[in-house]
């Protein structure tokens, strides 16, 4: 069985508990597939960081990166923990000012935010946006002219760093769709153009160097390069950014021989590097802030699923279905992400085969895990597929007019759903007939 799972979280029956709450209960009561979270985790990941940043007594801020899992309740659960966020879409701003999040607190990222977009933000008061692009320079700066309003903004560039990841994730380097690239110039140009505007008002520099990084060195590089670009900018412009923001990206464990680092590693590399290139420069040091999505939730969160069907070609493979698939957990198809899997109903029995994990969409590369090591399976068995919390639900489809699945959190032995199972009528809400 998993080494993720700790002797707390089975209970005297051999269930897999989750935030204290019998997964097959849950099952029960809310059906699968089923996303669960474990939220006294997510708190924990959250309260991490803070501490972090609080024993190396800097000006931080923690935004988390609200793509990797985005709802009304999670929105709440980040106000409670006291952090900012970012958002990337009209849709999760929509989402966040629903929730109550206190919209101040927001930043706004994207390669091609729309007017409407910006427009929505402007009307949200938004706290800041993140500037990618001079098309968004001139669209913003024409908006806030017409209102009258003014707006903080960051640039993101593009430093030049390829960080070792899957290239999908990969948002460092030179060749990117996001930013303004330093080398050639484009982030002096930005400024520049920025300084000139009525109501932008610029408050720092942004980088995100791409996501699940498992070694320090990339941000280590990507610090260097934005307290460099902070000096030039000083000594060019005579602006000095107060901000400068390092996204996330921190990698977290999925299976049992990734070793990633903990936050505190990420954290205090960055900072001492930060820490010694503005004491060489004489600098005062920014305000750091990061922005991590999958490493606050993706350990926090299990999907659950009904086993079915079972296909044994001997010799070659043995397949057992489930009734989920790519449409709540794109990952395994997109990037060859693996997990882990245990039966959740069925912990403390012997381990007596190894078969992988299909969805039951119409695709031969819909699967969710490859060569699990698991107890016989049998129909209706409970499935769970460990460390699901980020970039699972955010990425669901209904692929195949499947709806997509519920959601619910669990703290302390209680469960709470926060998002409905789509019905088969919600498929169909937006359809018009053709006569
Ligand atoms: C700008 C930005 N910030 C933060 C994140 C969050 O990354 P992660 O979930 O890997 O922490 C992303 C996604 O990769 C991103 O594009
Ligand atoms: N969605 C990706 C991460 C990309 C993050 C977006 N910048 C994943 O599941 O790993």
């Amino acid at each position: 069985m998993s080494t993720q799972i700790n002797a707390d979280q089975i209970n005297h029956e051999g269930h897999l508990l989750i935030g204290g709450v019998d997964t097959t209960s849950l099952a029960k009561q809310y059906g699968t597939p089923l996303i669960a979270y474990d939220t006294n985790n997510i708190r924990q990941q959250i309260r991490n960081f803070k501490k972090i940043f609080d024993e190396e007594q800097v000006d931080y801020q923690i935004s988390y990166a609200s793509k990797a899992f985005a709802t009304i309740a999670m929105y709440q659960l980040i106000n409670q923990e006291n952090i900012h966020c970012d958002v990337v879409s009209g849709g999760e701003i929509y989402t966040a000012a629903q929730a109550g999040f206190p919209m101040g607190k927001v930043s706004f990222h994207g390669n091609n935010k729309s007017y409407e977009e910006l427009e929505l933000a402007l009307d949200q008061n938004i706290g800041c946006i993140i500037l990618d692009n001079f098309h968004e320079i001139e669209l913003l700066s024409q908006l806030t002219d017409k209102r009258g309003q003014d707006i903080d903004v960051m640039f993101r560039v593009t430093p030049g760093i390829s960080a070792h990841t899957h290239e999908y994730v990969m948002t460092g380097q030179e060749d990117s769709k996001f930013g303004f690239d330093i080398n050639s110039g484009q982030a002096d140009d930005a400024i520049q153009q920025v300084l000139a505007t009525r109501h932008l008002n610029p408050i720092g520099i942004h980088c995100h160097i791409g996501s699940q990084i498992f070694a320090t060195d990339g941000f280590i590089m990507a610090a260097q390069k934005m307290m460099a670009l902070l000096h030039h900018w000083q000594v060019k412009f005579d602006f000095l950014a107060p901000v400068v923001n390092l996204g996330g990206g921190f990698g977290i464990q999925y299976t049992d021989d990734e070793k990633p680092l903990q936050p505190e590693s990420f954290i205090k590399a960055i900072l001492h590097e930060m820490k010694r290139i503005a004491a060489e420069t004489q600098m005062k040091l920014p305000e750091i802030w990061i922005e991590p999505g999958r490493s606050i939730v993706g350990n926090a969160g299990v999907s659950l699923y009904t086993v079915g069907s079972r296909k044994v070609i001997p010799g070659v493979r043995t397949y057992v279905a489930v009734d989920g698939g790519m449409g709540d957990n794109i990952r395994p198809a997109l990037y060859q992400a693996k997990y882990e899997t245990v039966v959740a109903n069925k912990l403390t029995h012997p381990v007596t085969e190894t078969v992988s994990i299909a969805g039951k969409y119409c695709e031969s590369g819909d699967m969710l895990a490859w060569d699990q090591k698991l107890p016989k399976t049998e129909a209706g068995d409970l499935l769970a597929i460990l460390d699901t919390g980020a970039y699972g639900y955010s990425m669901a489809s209904n692929y195949n007019r499947n709806p997509r699945p519920a959601v619910v959190f669990c703290e302390n032995g209680t469960s709470k759903l926060i998002v409905k199972r789509e019905s088969l009528q919600d498929l169909i809400r937006q359809d018009l007939p053709l006569e």
